[in-house]
């Protein structure tokens, strides 16, 4: 949380630590043990808006289904016995009884010996008669007769009374959760109220002076408040109804008021933020006034996820999530879900894992069980892992993920190579048509935008040009887009690719140095000279690039030996270079021409970059990668880059 003048802390403020660090086990064992058993309260809803409620009671047909014996074919109600020697050669004549069983009709003429009733598909099976014939197996003789070629078995083409559902048998459980099929089926014998838990209704509120709304504007230091809008969904996705409350500033008095509003009126509470030790962290400190027993853990021993906060005020829970988005959702998911599930009578989500290869080292914290997002793709013997990573303030560590490994408290760290058991996130793992794995680029975006509308599925994961040319070498991925600089031969990509490798040529990309407009160091002149003035200027603050990356090989060649003010400023990406510059935490940096000019800075250029594609030649044929490089020679397609502001080569 940010602190603004009003309320900045003095050094001094006693910060409280975590009262406890628990196990996740032994937190989620305290925190069932304080809400279950309890009975799940029950209504009645109209079979309309029964979909995706889950059942309070068992229930049994009210009558049989079908209620009558039942034709199943069009044809003739007739007596298996008098057609018995029927055969090609030898027909057998039937005399027609005077009436038509078409559907909705209740016979009146029995079927005797040597007649027949001419009956649709659905029609009722009129006394007499045992079995069905086929229309197409009989012949008409005249408008009273019929000549039949062919003998059936008695019951042939019947479905009798009760075979579907029979009165009084229980056909769906208590705690199913009722669907399309299961609405088929009440509504077949005539159900149109059906008993259902009551779905709880669960609060949700998000902590922070900083926090706006989606379709608000975030001001400096501001941010979108991204957890209340995924527990409000993942609450819907399992069974109970949110109710959104809003995001509130770190007040205590405020906040109090509003979760006692909150609790009051709904079943659960969830909250989002101020559960570490920060000094305005003080959801928390409300919670112990609330009801009993009040917190149950707060502190786990669990990554993302280490603030987690379980309270019980009177029988309702009350969860306090940490406000890094991954760790908010991730501990949501796992922890809180299954309580929730069990609040709403569902039964608990069927949990699918997968064997995969972790292709990378992922590090861990000792002492907590870590649990790493990972994204899968098809390696060559099997699937393989790769880390989403980006920490637990990011979303999508998450959101990008298919499942998590499980890293175990005594461990630092999940070695590279080593197989894992994936947990994954939903049972229907969906694996990309078309995997790039390297750097990242605006232009690529529009590509596999274009080939997503084609129906081609992609998945690109930025690990940087040389993460990408090794996930190449190892068969982990079709593509590694790379713009990387050979400076013994001053030739880009090319002379990095290995045994078996070739390139797809992709496009230009501007480099160039990014300052703010009307910055008289740099405006109007060439990027030598101000390069020259700014590194003459000990108050011109550059910010530089992450070591390996292309743009980096490209700066240091231009300061030789200078190393500014800000040099040792390294963020990862073209856009956290220009943003550094627009909000003058640095004055000019290196970046691409389309990110410069987005950010409304000022550019003057100095190299032009290669980016294109290393593939092994042996992948090249695979429609995935055959569809990305029509696409990507396409006319549409070169437009496309162009559009995001590159030259297609
Ligand atoms: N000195 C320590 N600092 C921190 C510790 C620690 O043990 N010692 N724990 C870290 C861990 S682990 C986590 S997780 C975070 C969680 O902190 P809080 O739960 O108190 O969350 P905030 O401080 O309110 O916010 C953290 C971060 O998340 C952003 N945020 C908050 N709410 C939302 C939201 N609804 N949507 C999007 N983003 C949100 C907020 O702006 C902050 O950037 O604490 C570490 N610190
Ligand atoms: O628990 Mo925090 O969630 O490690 O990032």
């Amino acid at each position: 949380m940010i602190l603004s003048e009003t309320s900045r802390t003095p050094k001094t403020a006693p910060q409280s630590q975590f009262l406890t660090i628990l196990s996740r086990e032994e937190a989620l064992e305290r925190f069932e043990a304080a809400l279950f058993p309890r009975d799940l309260p029950s209504e009645v809803v109209s079979l309309d808006a029964a979909l995706g409620r889950v059942l309070a009671e068992d229930v049994a047909a009210p009558r049989d289904v079908p209620g009558f014996d039942r034709a199943n074919v069009d044809g003739f109600a007739v007596r298996a016995a008098d057609i018995e020697t029927a055969g090609p050669a030898r027909p057998v004549t039937l005399a027609l009884n005077n009436e038509i069983l078409a559907c909705g009709i209740a016979p009146r003429i029995a079927v005797v010996t040597g007649t027949a009733t001419p009956i649709s598909t659905g029609g009722v099976i009129p006394r007499g008669a045992d079995a069905v014939l086929m229309v197409e197996d009989t012949e008409p003789l005249d408008e009273v007769r019929i000549e039949v070629r062919r003998a059936v078995a008695p019951g042939r083409f019947i479905a009798f009374a009760s075979s579907d559902l029979a009165l009084g048998e229980t056909f769906l459980r208590v705690g199913a959760r009722i669907g399309p099929p299961e609405i088929g089926m009440m509504a077949a014998c005539g159900i149109d109220r059906v008993p259902v838990v009551r779905q709880p209704s669960v609060a949700v509120l998000s902590t922070g002076d900083e926090l706006v709304q989606p379709g608000e504007i975030a001001g400096p230091a501001q941010v979108h408040d991204a957890n209340g809008a995924i527990v409000c969904a993942t609450i819907r996705e399992n069974g109970a109804d949110a109710k959104f409350l809003g995001a509130f500033p770190d007040d205590e008095e405020k906040l109090e008021a509003a979760m006692r509003g909150a609790l009051a009126r709904h079943d659960m509470l969830v909250l989002s933020g101020g559960t570490s030790k920060g000094a305005g962290d003080v959801t928390y400190r409300i919670l112990d006034r609330l009801g009993e027993p009040g917190i149950i853990a707060h502190g786990v021993a669990l990554k993302p996820g280490k603030p987690l906060c379980l309270a019980v005020c009177d029988g309702k829970p009350v969860v306090v999530l940490p406000g890094f988005p991954t760790s908010a959702i991730f501990t949501f998911q796992d922890m809180i879900v299954p309580v929730l599930r069990r609040l709403a009578g569902l039964p608990p989500r069927s949990d699918a894992s997968v064997p995969a290869r972790v292709a990378v080292q992922i590090p861990s914290e000792l002492g907590r069980a870590e649990f790493a997002m990972v994204s899968l793709v098809k390696g060559e013997d099997g699937l393989v892992a790769f880390p989403t990573g980006k920490g637990s303030g990011a979303i999508t560590s998450f959101t990008q993920a298919d499942g998590f490994v499980r890293i175990e408290p005594l461990a630092d760290e999940w070695p590279a190579g080593k197989e894992a058991e994936v947990s994954l996130f939903s049972s229907n793992l969906r694996l990309p048509d078309l995997v790039v794995i390297g750097s990242h680029c605006t232009g690529l975006d529009r590509i596999l935008g274009l080939l997503a509308r084609s129906g081609v599925t992609a998945r690109s994961i930025a690990v940087g040009s040389l993460g990408g040319l090794k996930a190449v070498k190892r068969g982990e991925c079709d593509l590694a887009p790379i713009h990387l600089l050979d400076e013994k031969t001053g030739r880009y990509n090319a002379p990095f690719l290995g045994e078996g490798m070739e390139l797809i040529p992709g496009w230009r990309r501007m480099q160039g140095l990014a300052f703010r407009i009307g910055d008289a160091r740099f405006e109007g002149t060439s990027a030598e000279e101000a390069l020259r003035r700014a590194l003459a200027d000990p108050d011109c603050l550059m910010v530089n690039r992450n070591a390996g990356s292309g743009t980096r090989i490209l700066l240091d060649k231009l300061l030789k030996a200078a190393r500014p003010s800000g040099y040792s400023n390294q963020p990862r990406s073209h856009n956290a270079v220009a943003v550094a510059v627009a909000q003058h935490r640095a004055d000019w940096g290196m970046t691409i021409a389309p990110v410069a000019d987005a950010a409304g800075l000022g550019f003057l250029p100095v190299a032009e970059e290669h980016y294109d594609f290393a593939i092994q030649t042996n992948r090249r044929d695979r429609p995935a990668v055959q569809r990305f490089i029509e696409t990507l020679q396409s006319e549409a397609g070169r437009q496309a880059i162009r559009r995001a502001g590159f030259e297609p080569v």
